[in-house]
Formats: C-alpha cells, structure tokens, sequence
C-alpha cells in the first residue's frame, strides 16, 4: 500500500482533499480521523500537520505528502517535488511599514520575524545580507512589528490583505513562488504505486485546466479552423451528414474559451458547444 500524507487542516487541507476525491480516491467523513485506509485503490492516507509532512517523507515514514513548496524548503528534509498541484499558489515576501524601506540590503542588521526562519536565512544568506536575528513566530506574523519584536517580517502572501490591514507593505523581490506539491523522498527507489497516484492527480490537473470545444466548420475551412483549435495532439474531425460541413472536436485550454470561440465564430464555425472535462487519461 502506498502511504500518502496530506494535511490534515490549514489552507492546503480542503483543496488537497478534494483533489484526491477528483481523482478517484476514498475521502474521511470526519476531520478527526487521522488514518484512512483505501484499500480498492491500494493507497492509505495519515492526515498530518502540513509543516511534518516533509520530515516524514524525507525519513521514509510515509512514501508521499503534500505540502506547500515554502514548508517543504523551510524543513531542510531530505524530500524533493514530484509533482506540482496548482493550488494554493501564493508568494512568499518581505514586508515593513509602508514607505520606509525598498530593498532587501536594507534588512542588515534588522530584526525578521517569520514562520519560516530556514527559508528566510537561506535566502538572506545568498544575498549577502546579515540580519541581527531572525524571530520565529507559529503565525500572525504580520502583528510582530506593531508588538516591538521585529523591524520586518518574512512570510506569505496572496491578496495582501492581512498586510494591508496591519499597515504593512512589500519590499525588494519575492523570496519564493510557492504552490501545492506532491512530494517524495530524495534518494532512493520509487514508490510503487506512486505511477498511479501521479497518472491520477495529472488527470485531475488536465480536467481543471482543459475543456471540450466541439463546432461544425464548412469543409473548406477545416485547416484554418484546426489551426486555431489544435488540441493537444490532433484534433478529431468527423464529416457530417451535409457533407459540405465537418466537426470538429479539441481539447481548450479553459482560460482561452471565449477567445477561441469568438475566433472561430468569425471564421465561419457555427453550433459551438464548450463541455467541461470529468476526468482523462492523457
Ligand atoms: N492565504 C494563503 N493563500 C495561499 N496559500 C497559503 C495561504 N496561507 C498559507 N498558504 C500556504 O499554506 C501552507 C501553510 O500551511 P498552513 O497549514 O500553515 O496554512 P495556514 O492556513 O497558515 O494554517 P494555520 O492556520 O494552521 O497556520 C504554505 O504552503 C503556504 O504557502
Ligand atoms: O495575502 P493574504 O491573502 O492576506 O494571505 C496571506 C495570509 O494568510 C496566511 O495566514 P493565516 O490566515 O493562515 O494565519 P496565520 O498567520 O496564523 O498562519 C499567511 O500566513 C498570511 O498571513
Ligand atoms: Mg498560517
């Protein structure tokens, strides 16, 4: 059986949860259940704090997790990225109170306060920037200047609300790009059934990312209608009934729907119909 962890609350929690029902697999009815067995899939899930996640990976205790890229590399375990999830994207920055600093050099010799004292040291380290300490907090990071125990602070953000609201503003460049992973251990053999579990989330990926376009196009303008539609291999294209007319079928990046559906229209496809995709093998 392979063992999967996945966090058992916070921001990754729910959509980590409901990718895994996406993609086929059995969902705990009660948030206390901190085991569940899946036995028709061959897989069983430990619902664990987020931050562990990569300790137990990187030790071999469980064989995968999810967990946020930023806690990963906070951890300094012996894990790696296996596959990126695409959700809970956010950045991880400097922040101080608005106006009065613009540039990470200007940290030397600050006081930081972040969750995420690993990241944060490593980075200061490679741009040469010695800070006078750096404080770490559990969270509520964003109250820790106005409270006198730091000068900045380090942490996530994704509106910049939370920093708003406490008088707070970036600086310099994003420390890191941070999003949902799957990960494994670094060294050593594949898990197995770990090919399954991948093939599964990457349909899930492909379901979000893509829809179904089918349309009708005269024959005589197939080829340019394919061009703007050309799916991810080949489009299908079926005759139809009037055989002055053809179908079309093409997989859609979603975010591109409605440009390439005003496109075809002006090319002359008409009945063009948009179809979310359930679930795919690619
Ligand atoms: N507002 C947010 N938007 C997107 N991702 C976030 C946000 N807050 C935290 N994350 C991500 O969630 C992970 C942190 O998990 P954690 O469980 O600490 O989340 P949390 O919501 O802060 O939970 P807690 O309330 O227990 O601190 C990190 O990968 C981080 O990048
Ligand atoms: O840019 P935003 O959209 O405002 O999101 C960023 C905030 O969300 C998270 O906090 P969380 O709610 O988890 O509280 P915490 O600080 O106690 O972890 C994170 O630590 C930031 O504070
Ligand atoms: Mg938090």
């Amino acid at each position: 059986m392979l063992r999967i962890a996945v966090p058992n609350k916070g921001s990754l929690s729910e959509p980590a949860a409901a990718m895994l029902s996406e993609a086929g697999y059995r969902q705990r009815r009660d948030s206390r259940e901190l085991v569940l067995p899946d036995p028709d899939n061959g897989v069983e899930f430990f619902f664990l704090r987020p931050r562990d996640i990569a300790v137990y990976v990187g030790t071999g205790t469980v064989d995968v997790g999810v967990t946020g890229r930023d806690l990963l590399l906070d951890s300094e375990s012996p894990a790696t990225e296996h596959l990126q999830l695409g959700f809970a994207r956010s950045t991880f920055r400097f922040a101080t109170q608005a106006g009065t600093m613009t540039d990470v050099q200007q940290v030397a010799g600050r006081r930081v306060a972040t969750s995420y004292p690993v990241l944060v040291a490593d980075y200061l380290r490679t741009q040469g920037v010695e800070p006078a300490e750096v404080v770490r907090l559990d969270g509520a990071v964003e109250t820790a200047i106005r409270l006198g125990v730091a000068d900045v602070i380090a942490d996530v953000v994704e509106t910049g609300t939370t920093l708003r609201a406490a008088g707070l503003e970036v600086f310099g460049e994003p420390i890191l790009k941070s999003e949902a992973v799957l990960i494994r251990r670094a060294e050593g053999e594949e898990p197995t059934g770990l090919d399954v579990l991948t093939r599964r989330l990457q349909g899930v990926l492909t379901a979000r990312e893509y829809v179904l376009m089918d349309y009708d196009v005269p024959v005589s303008l197939v080829d340019q209608a394919v061009a703007v539609t050309p799916g991810l291999e080949s489009p299908t294209v079926s005759p139809l009934h009037n055989g002055e007319w053809a179908a079309v079928r093409a997989m859609v990046r979603r975010s591109e729907t409605n440009r390439v559906m005003d496109t075809l229209y002006d090319l002359g496809a008409r009945a063009i119909l948009v179809t979310s995709i359930h679930a795919c093998r690619l």
